[in-house]
């Protein structure tokens, strides 16, 4: 753990407050935050809430030591937009596999996506149809407990039975008025309902859609409202493996530290995790933190599918679609951060050309400086501000102060180190892959590389980088290994001059030996070999 446990910050929807951050175990840190419904592919605002997590992430792990820290991210693959898209898309497949068909391809489209913009994997990422049990046994204790009904084969949760008992409020999270809840709910007011609010745990499927036997003692397949996906696998994956879910009656064991997901999602989604987290495990918080992005707007609105206003982030990356031209996974995720997360960004060309300006700024100041991102700690005034519930105008102020510094000195490995824990540099994985293509003979930089691939395709700029990062960082060490072979040369030690050259030529670089034109010495340079 860094010395800077304990500043943690962070505003808290629940409370409306910035909060001093005490997780329950400092041993295990635990993140919930809701992920996509996977039918289309995602748009740029919903990468919103996905890099900003990530940011969170990459500290809390800073603060608390990798191994410390659970984030949980879940994929919706069932939901009544996928089996109209799988129908639309596969007319010819039955509907489960048209089905299957879509959410692996979408998933395998959103991970690739949320890949370039340089995010992390979660720690598990559940999908809601491994959870069905989960769900069906949730339902089943809240019918137990008299806050849910069965209704012509769906189960219904009554948020006024909640709020007739002793345990916590409905409404806390949103604190909406009734009424105003009740016009925000978008429910459909269907005829099996005792209330309108009554939100949906389980509904019958028809023939044909994909169903599971249902909790409650009804009769026939159906499958899970939205809500109850979360709360099962935030169970599943941050309270039952540490002792908690429905067999556990200490509340503490039943809390995880911060749930988070975009501001949309407050009501009635977060609102709703909480009822079904709360009455069924009796506790009075589902988790401590409640965090939420804003949106990312086009001309004032919310970009959405339904507006119609969207750009998705594979083509940001990969077409001309926006701006006539292609963008950088780190441009966009640097566009993203250059706002406050609880603050609405609008997305325009000119913010994409504003980050790309510093991040090719940044990029060539660490390149001249000759450091590696990786080895280098970042700098605490950057850490601090992170931790003042992700304060990125001080993270930026103090990365232009850093900017200014002369190569190898503290801070500006300070500067580099901390562009890693921001993320902003591409991932060790992306770098050993490149590493490991530079040794392929074939491999001329600027070209498109592999179809495979798409987080390299048209980035050479990029790879060009990364290419004279990794000599940078072993520069010194190839300067002490000529020296060592000059001298095996002086010697006419032929053996070992031949044996330094044939390793380097192992390690990717080739030696040149020539004479100096005015001292007629030998001279030795060397070059990445092609
Ligand atoms: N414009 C936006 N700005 C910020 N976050 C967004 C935006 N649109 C969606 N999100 C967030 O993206 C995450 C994924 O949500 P989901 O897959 O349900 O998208 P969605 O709400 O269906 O998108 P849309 O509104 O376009 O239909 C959620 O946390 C949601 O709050
Ligand atoms: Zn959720």
């Amino acid at each position: 753990m860094s010395e800077s446990v304990g500043q943690l910050r962070l505003y808290n929807t629940l409370t409306r407050e910035k909060e001093h951050f005490a997780p329950i175990d400092p041993q295990n840190v635990r993140m919930y935050v809701c992920g996509p419904t996977v039918y289309d592919y995602a748009h740029i605002g919903n990468a919103r809430p996905v890099i900003v997590f990530d940011v969170l992430y990459r500290l809390l792990r800073h603060v608390y030591g990798a191994d410390h820290v659970t984030y949980v991210r879940n994929i919706t693959d069932v939901d009544d937009k996928i089996n109209a898209r799988a129908a639309r898309d596969h007319p010819d497949l039955a509907l489960n596999d048209a089905i299957r068909r879509v959410t692996e391809a979408t998933n395998a489209q959103f991970q690739a996506d949320v890949k370039a913009l340089g995010c992390l994997e979660p720690d598990s990422q559940p999908r809601a149809t491994e959870h069905i049990d989960g769900m069906r046994a949730m339902i089943d204790r809240l019918v137990t407990q008299g806050v849910a009904y069965v209704a012509e084969g769906h189960v219904l949760f009554s948020p006024s039975a909640m709020n007739a008992g002793e345990g916590p409020r409905y409404g806390a999270l949103s604190r909406r008025p009734f009424d105003e809840m009740l016009a925000g709910a978008r429910v459909d007011v269907a005829s099996y309902k005792r209330d309108e609010m009554d939100f949906v745990l389980w509904k019958p499927s028809k023939p044909g859609e994909p169903g599971w036997p249902s909790p409650a003692g009804i009769d026939g397949l159906g499958r899970p409202g939205w809500h109850i996906e979360c709360s099962a696998m935030s169970m599943a994956k941050l309270l039952e493996p540490f002792g908690g879910g429905l067999s556990c009656d200490d509340p503490m064991k039943n809390v995880f530290d911060i749930h988070g997901g975009g501001i949309d999602l407050v009501f009635p989604h977060h609102e709703n995790e909480i009822a079904q987290s709360c009455c069924a495990f009796g506790t009075d918080r589902m988790a401590n933190i409640w965090m939420h992005n804003g949106f990312l707007q086009v001309e004032g609105r919310k970009m959405s599918k339904s507006e119609g206003n969207f750009v998705t982030i594979h083509d940001l990356l990969h077409t001309e679609a926006f701006g006539g031209r292609k963008w950088p996974g780190e441009v966009l995720r640097l566009a993203m951060l250059m706002t406050h997360y609880r603050e609405p960004i609008d997305f325009s060309l000119r913010k994409l050309e504003e980050a790309e300006a510093k991040i090719s700024s940044w990029n060539s100041r660490i390149a001249d400086w000759s450091i590696g991102y990786f080895l280098c700690p970042p700098d605490q005034h950057v850490v601090s501000a992170i931790e003042n519930d992700l304060d990125m105008s001080r993270v930026l102020f103090r990365l232009s102060e850093l900017e200014k510094a002369t190569g190898s000195s503290e801070e500006a490995k300070a500067f580099a180190g901390s562009l890693a824990l921001l993320g902003l540099v591409p991932s060790p994985e992306i770098q050993s892959w490149i590493d490991h293509q530079a040794r392929q003979e074939d491999i001329e930089f600027g070209a498109v590389w592999d179809e495979n691939a798409p987080l390299l395709i048209e980035r050479p700029t990029v790879a060009q980088f990364l290419l004279s990062e990794r000599l940078s960082i072993d520069r010194h060490q190839i300067d002490v290994a000529i020296g060592k072979r000059v001298a095996a040369i002086r010697e006419k030690n032929w053996s070992e001059a031949d044996r330094i050259r044939d390793e380097l030529l192992g390690q990717g670089i080739q030696l040149k030996d020539g004479k100096d034109p005015t001292t007629g010495e030998r001279v030795t340079t060397w070059e990445v070999k092609r």
